[in-house]
């Protein structure tokens, strides 16, 4: 029988791969005026509205019915006074688009020379990120610049995308153009990679230039060896609750922190351990573009991911995970007993609140 989602993984690789170089392109020329400040006081710069639009206007091509739930909108570029911005997108975006990178990008996704668009085409494909999720049918989720902090601080990012069937994530796509090609700790000058996993169909890590593709696999860890991989933010995940269970573990190695879902790709590879992002707001509902690519990169490289009482992340609810209490992933013979100093770090905590 043929394998599944082979054209949906092509797509989705060209895509993500377009978006890692416009993103890095435009990092070392970003001014201050080309980044804005969302209605929840979150960073958006042009490189993450072009990523979307790069990205969008290829689904929009080859897969011209599919919805997608991407995390930004049009809606301050379409403002008067922004005309700066507009501008700068549709050059980054047709740069992207039109460039002849030699890997087998169809003309059929709208790609290569001659490909231009227009700045309304360009909006438009923005905003057919707006569908909202839900647990019936096929849509697409992405994350144009997962880390926007962490780009633009010089650090890590990703361009996440991924496919939903039915609320279950069957393709995902994580592109790191700052990840240190062999280990996340090594002073590796080559830096970039590509992280991608279908269901049932393993998880590999393909260079950037599309050379080169390797598997991925979460390697069997000594008990000595665990550390954590969790937010660089302090408001995005509570790092205190880390420590105890850290504590509870026993774990000596300091934590690996880094901004983005290029924590999942160093969790299925082996550079860290534990992915462990507690909230720390209440009212805060983690949104499906943040998780879904990572989710099924680390099952597919043998590992598990949960919430904090061990139940599967539902990516069926809408655009959020609704009430999601947190998220523990780590290899299989790891995550049951992260999950107990989870357990017991929660209980820990509501004792000492009554
Ligand atoms: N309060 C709160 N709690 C949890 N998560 C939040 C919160 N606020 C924002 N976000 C989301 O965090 C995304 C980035 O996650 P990371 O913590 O991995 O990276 S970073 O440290 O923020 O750079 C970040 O993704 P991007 O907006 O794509 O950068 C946000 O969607
Ligand atoms: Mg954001
Ligand atoms: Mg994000
Ligand atoms: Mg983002």
């Amino acid at each position: 029988m043929a394998l599944q989602y082979t054209t949906e993984k092509q797509v989705a690789i060209a895509a993500v791969r377009r978006a890692c170089a416009l993103t890095s392109s435009v990092f070392n020329k970003l001014v201050k005026s080309e980044t804005l400040t969302k209605g929840d006081k979150s960073p958006v710069t042009i490189a993450d509205y072009s990523a979307q639009a790069v990205v969008n206007t290829i689904l929009g091509r080859a897969f011209p019915v599919d919805p997608i739930v991407g995390e930004e909108d049009a809606a301050d570029l379409r403002q008067e006074g922004a005309e700066n911005l507009r501008n700068r997108i549709v050059d980054l975006c047709n740069e992207a688009l039109t460039a002849d990178l030699g890997l087998g990008d169809r003309a059929e996704w709208g790609l290569g020379p001659g490909q231009e668009r227009t700045l309304d085409e360009l909006l438009d494909a923005i905003d057919r990120g707006n569908d909202q999720g839900g647990p019936v049918g096929r849509r697409w989720t992405l994350d144009p610049i997962d880390g926007t902090k962490g780009f633009l601080r010089g650090g890590q990012y990703a361009i996440c995308l991924a496919l939903i069937v039915d609320g279950d994530v069957k393709l995902g796509v994580i592109g790191c153009p700052n990840l240190p090609v062999g280990d996340a700790e090594s002073e590796d000058s080559q830096r970039g990679g590509i992280f991608t996993a279908v269901k049932g169909q393993g998880a590999e890590q393909i260079s950037i230039s599309g050379a080169k593709s390797t598997p991925v696999m979460i390697p069997s860890m000594e008990p000595g060896m665990l550390n954590l991989l969790e937010s660089v933010e302090a408001a995005h995940a509570d790092l205190a609750f880390n420590q105890q269970v850290s504590n509870s573990l026993g774990i000596t190695r300091p934590p690996t922190r880094m901004d983005s879902q290029a924590k999942y790709a160093c969790l299925a590879r082996g550079d860290g351990v534990v992915y462990l992002r507690m909230p720390i707001n209440a009212l805060y509902q983690e949104k499906i573009w943040d998780h879904a690519s990572g989710a099924v990169l680390v099952q597919e490289a043998g590992g598990v991911i949960t919430d904090a009482l061990g139940q599967p992340l539902n990516f069926g609810l809408g655009r959020t995970l609704g009430k999601n209490q947190g998220i523990v992933a780590a290899g299989k013979d790891v995550h049951g007993q992260v999950l107990a100093a989870v357990q017991r770090a929660r209980s820990k905590a509501s004792e000492a609140t009554q």
